[in-house]
């Protein structure tokens, strides 16, 4: 693949974007963070740029230790940059604590955002009562149902399950009304209905409320069906910065899925991997399954003429189509898009 990916304007779940004129709230130019020193200096976050435009819920993902948390606390002026700016709404985050208090609520992860001793409700009036308006009384109750916790409105959070827990964080981030919310791995913990329950709930955030988010989270189930836009960090630095739409078309390769049964040596398996790129194997029972992506033309009749000439019986063959989470892992691999 040639160069990284440009964000396009494009919004990929077909809705019209709610907002009419394109609004940066939160822009990242050159930001980096360093910890230690001398030759124990791990770069957790290097030379990071970005934008975020109101309402959009951008993810930002990567795997274990690739800086997502760093760059979040960095957001929320938490800890300081060793160089570059953080902005929200137009403000270096450094400059003030306040307007990111009034611009931002943020859900870490594991509800270490909430007091354990209190109930949910007292909790979401709690958070509701940090904004400007008094409390709505209503607004308490609406999210808490909206979260799926009416029957545990009146219970200590610490007697709550793990996931229960983290509806209640989320309860206490969204009661707040700021236009940007940060949400770190939301879904941790859910079951499957409250899992799709929130992703609904997000969308309405910006299709409805107009907020921005920005999701951290290994699920790619939930950003894919959430995301609008996606950026893909690895050792502190941006591989990708794209709308889920446009990753899914750069990456939309013909791949494969070959079944036969039967006894297939290792030197067939040998040559349909260096040959053809046969990956992915699995075997079921006699059954054994590959994919490929790289053959091209006649060379899908060079694979046949293997498998033909091997003893094995041909089953069947099946095209495949990428998702997020394959995606995902091509450009943790390949280093970029
Ligand atoms: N306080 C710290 N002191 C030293 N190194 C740190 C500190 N915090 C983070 N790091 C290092 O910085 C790098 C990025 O960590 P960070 O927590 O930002 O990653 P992450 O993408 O959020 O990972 P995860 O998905 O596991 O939460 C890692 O190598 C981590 O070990």
């Amino acid at each position: 693949m040639g160069g990284k990916t440009e964000a396009s304007n494009r919004h990929p779940r077909g809705e019209p974007v709610s907002h009419g004129r394109s609004e940066t709230v939160v822009s990242v130019d050159g930001l980096t963070k360093s910890y230690g020193t001398g030759s124990d200096t791990v770069t957790a976050v290097d030379q990071l740029s970005f934008e975020i435009e109101a309402g959009t819920v951008v993810g930002l993902l990567g795997p274990n230790g690739a800086g997502k948390t760093t760059t979040i606390k960095m957001l929320l002026g938490l800890i300081q940059p060793s160089d570059g700016v953080a902005r929200l709404c137009g403000t270096d985050v450094e400059k003030s604590s306040e307007m990111v208090y009034r611009s931002v609520a943020a859900m870490l992860e594991g509800a270490r955002n909430i007091y354990w001793r209190l109930t949910v409700r007292e909790n979401v009036r709690f958070f509701a009562r940090l904004g400007d308006e008094p409390a709505d009384p209503n607004r308490v109750g609406r999210i808490i149902s909206q979260v799926g916790l009416e029957s545990k409105a009146d219970t200590p959070v610490n007697e709550l399950s793990r996931g229960m827990k983290q509806k209640a964080s989320l309860a206490c981030t969204l009661v707040r009304e700021t236009p940007v919310v940060f949400l770190d791995e939301p879904t941790l913990g859910l079951d499957v209905e409250s899992s799709l329950e929130l992703r609904r709930e997000l969308r309405q955030l910006v299709t409805r409320d107009g907020r921005t988010v920005l999701l951290s989270s290994h699920d790619m189930q939930v950003i894919e069906a959430v995301c609008d836009r996606v950026i893909i960090l690895n050792d502190g630095e941006i591989l990708a910065n794209d709308t889920v739409e446009n990753l899914l078309d750069v990456f939309h390769t013909q791949t494969f899925r070959i079944t036969v049964r039967g006894r297939l040596s290792p030197d067939v398996r040998t040559e349909l991997t260096e040959r053809f790129g046969a990956t992915r194997w699995a075997e079921h029972g006699d059954q054994h399954r590959f994919e490929t992506t790289s053959v091209r033309g006649n060379e899908f009749y060079a694979l046949m003429d293997v498998l033909r000439e091997s003893s094995t019986t041909f089953v069947s063959v099946d095209t495949v189509e990428p998702d997020l989470e394959d995606i995902f892992l091509r450009i943790i691999d390949d280093g970029e898009v």
